[in-house]
């Protein structure tokens, strides 16, 4: 028994021994687990304190134990301490650097207090930037150890849309936010430049009442809540507008163009109720939102779900009416400025809509047109210039790649010239001639260009002008040579283009940035006359203008045609690809097909003095209506010419004028003062051919059969006017004593003409004789015929150049046809020299009297004596054994002859003859 106990008891001890130990380690066990267990509460108290902020967790009720607790003090100070170092920076500064920017970017009433603005109308006209952001509120950053406060802007106009989402509580917040953005923006700009479009889903009337007084003055329109699609519409038709007529290549948005801004900004707001619009307003206005903000269109959407593809700035207004906006962030809280002063308010607005008035009533003028500085725009991409004004604002004429040309038409009387002078001062006082060039042409009778050229009285011409037409009503040829000159300005431009490889001339002044490449702006005014024949100056002007419409638009050419009449030129209109390329359109009042009618008949109800400016083809969207300037009365472009050409630059030379009623002086003509002594062949000047540079008709002379030089017509004045010209141009060529002339008269009114070219010829120097009748058919011929039939057998020495001038060679032929003994008569003598003269250097130059008398005086049925002629008062049937089926369609007018050489590969060309030398 007592082993039993014993046992017992130490199995008891062990078992004791055992608990002890077994006690001992677990004791141990749980002191270390609560260790363990207070370091990861200590952890998780910082990752909670850290991860959702200190500031957070303080004001968290749920988190008060534990912060309270004594055990996580350090945890909760070093945190403390942790945010005011990662805030340092921005306590020290970031408010104030906000400030500051805020400030800078938010210009006048952009983000400035009310008082300083509310109530005074705005001047900006957007040529010195746009304001970057607009002042909405203060804000401050919850988070931060200090509450300091900060101007809070969002950006707006151009730059994003504005999206604003409340809590049901805080929708009158979300008003007056609204209302105090479109009044800032209102108020920085004169007023016009802002129209704000209102569309609520809920109510007719009642958004935003303080600004009602701006609904007179058409700033301020109110939609009706079931017409939702009839703005888009009106914004859509909008954007389509702006992006044919303002913006074009080169150009992102109307901001971009650069300058003082012509296309107004219009806001539209939109109140919703939280609901998403109907399926397809949706789409619609997220196109509107796509495209608009390029074009202006600025929306405000108001509690409206949608999402847009574009930027948007959201500000999301909470029930208590505080906000926060994207531009700011989660982190800082916005308090929205107070509503503006209920009364100041709808003062204010009336004081805009008071000034609009006065600025849209008060009459424009050409002044206004003008740029405060001249010359500061680029015209890479485009010319652009406004030419009138609609409610006060300009409206622009856009000459670029996409609106290449311009057709204007309106009646008589109805101020087309006057336009042209609106566009042309415009322009001219926009772009330097370095970056436009004018050519201007001008069929009416009378000369109302001859301004924009050199006269008496006003000696300033245009810079830009490089050509000047007037008095060329008569010449249409005047029109071919501007159209042909201008294809090959332009084919000279696309070879450049093609150098350095690129298609356009905004890429060509790219890669070429030392070149001069300016636009071309070419008019032609009462341009029907170009078509108003059938016959070779037609189809040559058509064919022209179908080059230069189709393909000047990528080379810089533009082309402004104007007409009383547009709808009558066949030649025009019969070529779609013509016209198709005139997508502007400009129609002065009672103006016939110039606009896409029946459909737009904007022009029959036009006022006196206005035009319908159209970008697009003619068609109805693309009107706009301008009150246009008087642009010519003393005063206005006159002096802007005069100003211009002051400050133009000195290597500017003075534009070429074609005159139609001006005779062409010889000794002025660059390729008479070009001829030196010493040509093998000489080259005989006939008078001046219809081109841009002014050259004359020119005929060679090589030792060849056949040059010699008839001139056919009726007028001494004209023949005299040739022959002088053909003469004197002769001589300049050679030596003193290297030529000789021989000058016969045989009629009394040539008299004169034929003795003052000997005079000068002798007087110049040259061995030049005037032998009478008798002499030229007994001795002249006699001895000349004599001299070349040596030459055909060989005999005889090489002939100096010889120059036999014959005034009305039919008045001597019955006396020449006078056999002699043996059986030759002075005019077998002169088919002689006709036909072996030349190429022994004799050329005879004679003046017929018309084309049978020239007949008579060549052998039966061979007329290949004579090389070249110039005919006057000679139809063009008679002409056509001289010349190419081409001289049929001439048919004579005054002071004009038709010129024609076989050898040259040149068409028969019209030609003004010289002065006679009357008063020299
Ligand atoms: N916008 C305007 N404001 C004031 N006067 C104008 C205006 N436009 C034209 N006029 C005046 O009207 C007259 C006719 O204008 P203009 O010569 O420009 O018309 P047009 O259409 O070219 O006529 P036409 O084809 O007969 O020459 C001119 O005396 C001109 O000064």
């Amino acid at each position: 028994m007592a082993r039993r106990d014993d046992r017992k008891r130490r199995i008891e001890k062990s078992f004791g021994a055992f608990h002890g130990a077994v006690a001992a380690a677990l004791g141990n066990a749980a002191r270390e687990q609560r260790l363990i267990a207070e370091d990861r509460a200590r952890d998780m108290v910082e990752v909670m304190v850290r991860g959702g902020g200190i500031d957070r967790a303080l004001e968290d009720p749920a988190m008060a134990a534990v912060l309270g607790n004594p055990a996580f003090a350090p945890q909760v100070a070093r945190a403390l301490l942790d945010r005011v170092e990662a805030f340092r920076e921005w306590s020290e500064r970031g408010p104030d650097r906000l400030t500051a920017l805020v400030d800078e970017v938010g210009t006048g009433a952009a983000s400035r207090p009310p008082q300083a603005w509310l109530g005074t109308p705005g001047t900006a006209d957007g040529s010195d930037g746009v304001p970057e952001l607009w002042r909405i509120g203060t804000g401050v950053v919850r988070s931060a150890p200090e509450h300091q406060s900060f101007p809070v802007a969002v950006p707006l106009l151009d730059r994003a849309h504005l999206h604003i989402a409340s809590a049901p509580e805080g929708r009158a917040a979300a008003d007056a936010l609204v209302e105090n953005l479109l009044l800032r923006v209102l108020s920085h700009f004169a007023p016009g430049l802002v129209q704000v479009h209102v569309w609520d889903v809920n109510q007719l009337t009642g958004a935003l009442p303080g600004l009602y007084p701006l609904t007179r003055a058409g700033l301020l329109t109110v939609h009706d809540p079931k017409r939702l699609h009839e703005l888009l519409d009106e914004l859509s038709d909008h954007i389509r507008r702006v992006h044919t007529g303002v913006l074009v290549q080169g150009h992102q948005s109307v901001g971009a163009a650069g300058g003082r801004r012509t296309e107004p900004w219009r806001i539209a707001v939109l109140f919703g109720n939280r609901k998403a619009l109907k399926e397809e307003h949706q789409q619609q206005l997220q196109r509107v939102a796509r495209n608009g903000l390029a074009c202006g269109i600025q929306l405000f959407l108001v509690d409206i779900p949608v999402t847009v593809n574009s930027p948007i700035e959201t500000v999301t207004i909470a029930a208590d009416g505080s906000a926060s906006c994207t531009m700011t962030g989660r982190h800082v809280t916005v308090t929205l400025d107070a509503p503006f002063d209920r009364t100041l308010v709808p003062r204010a607005c009336a004081v805009i809509a008071e000034e609009r008035e006065n600025r849209r009533t008060r009459m424009s003028t050409f002044a206004d047109l003008l740029p405060d500085r001249y010359w500061q725009e680029d015209s890479s991409a485009r010319v652009a210039a406004p030419v009138g004004f609609d409610d006060g604002e300009p409206v622009p004429v856009v000459l670029g790649d996409t609106s290449p040309h311009a057709l204007i038409g309106g009646p008589s009387g109805s101020g087309k010239t006057n336009f042209l002078y609106a566009l042309l001062g415009s322009l001219a006082a926009r772009y330097a001639p370095d970056e436009l060039e004018l050519y201007l042409l001008d069929f009416k009778e009378g000369v109302s260009f001859a301004q924009f050229a050199p006269g008496r009285k006003d000696p300033s011409w245009l810079p830009h002008a490089r050509l000047v037409g007037v008095n060329v009503n008569t010449d249409r040829e005047f029109g071919v040579a501007l159209l042909r000159f201008l294809s090959d300005e332009m084919r000279r431009r696309a070879d450049a283009a093609k150098r350095h490889e690129v298609t356009k001339l905004e890429q060509l002044r790219e890669e070429d940035p030392e070149g001069r490449w300016p636009r071309i702006v070419a008019v032609i005014d009462e341009f029907q006359y170009l078509f108003a024949e059938r016959d070779q100056v037609t189809s040559q002007a058509t064919q022209l203008l179908e080059d230069v419409a189709r393909r000047g638009r990528s080379q810089g050419i533009h082309l402004v045609l104007s007409s009383q009449d547009v709808s009558g030129i066949e030649g025009f209109w019969g070529k779609a690809a013509i016209f198709e390329q005139f997508t502007v359109r400009i129609a002065l009042p009672k103006a016939r097909r110039v606009l896409a009618e029946p459909q737009n008949d904007a022009a029959v109800e036009l006022p006196r003095w206005h035009a319908v400016v159209n970008h697009e083809s003619g068609v109805r969207p693309g009107n706009a209506i301008a009150r246009v300037p008087d642009a010519t009365t003393r005063g206005t472009f006159d002096l802007l010419q005069t100003e211009l050409h002051q400050v133009r630059p000195p290597e500017l030379t003075e534009p070429i004028l074609f005159d139609g009623s001006k005779v062409p002086v010889l000794q002025d003509l660059p390729d008479f003062r070009a001829l030196r002594p010493g040509a093998s062949n000489p080259t005989v000047l006939l008078g001046q051919v219809i081109d841009v540079a002014g050259s004359a008709a020119q005929v060679r002379f090589p030792s060849a059969p056949g040059r010699n030089i008839a001139v056919i017509g009726s007028l001494a004045e004209d023949a005299a006017g040739v022959l002088r010209g053909a003469a004197l141009s002769l001589a300049q060529q050679h030596g003193k004593a290297e030529a000789r002339f021989t000058i016969a008269c045989f009629a009394d009114d040539a008299e004169p003409y034929a003795e003052k070219l000997h005079k000068q010829l002798d007087d110049l120097g040259y061995e030049a004789k005037k032998v009478p009748m008798g002499e030229f058919r007994d001795k002249f011929l006699v001895e000349k015929a004599g001299e070349l039939q040596e030459r055909l057998k060989g005999e005889g020495s090489a002939l100096r150049p010889h120059y036999v001038i014959v005034y009305a060679v039919d008045g001597g032929h019955t006396f020449l046809e006078h056999k002699d003994d043996a059986k030759v008569s002075g005019v077998d003598r002169l088919r002689t020299v006709l036909k072996h003269g030349p190429e022994n250097r004799t050329h005879v130059l004679g003046w017929w009297r018309g084309v049978q008398r020239l007949k008579n005086s060549l052998s039966p049925g061979v007329y290949d004596d004579i090389g070249a002629w110039v005919a006057f008062d000679v139809q063009g049937k008679e002409l056509v054994p001289f010349g190419p089926e081409q001289v049929l369609s001439w048919s004579p007018r005054p002071r004009r002859g038709l010129f024609f050489d076989r050898f040259a590969p040149a068409r028969p060309q019209v030609v003004i003859p010289f002065d006679t030398g009357e008063d020299t």
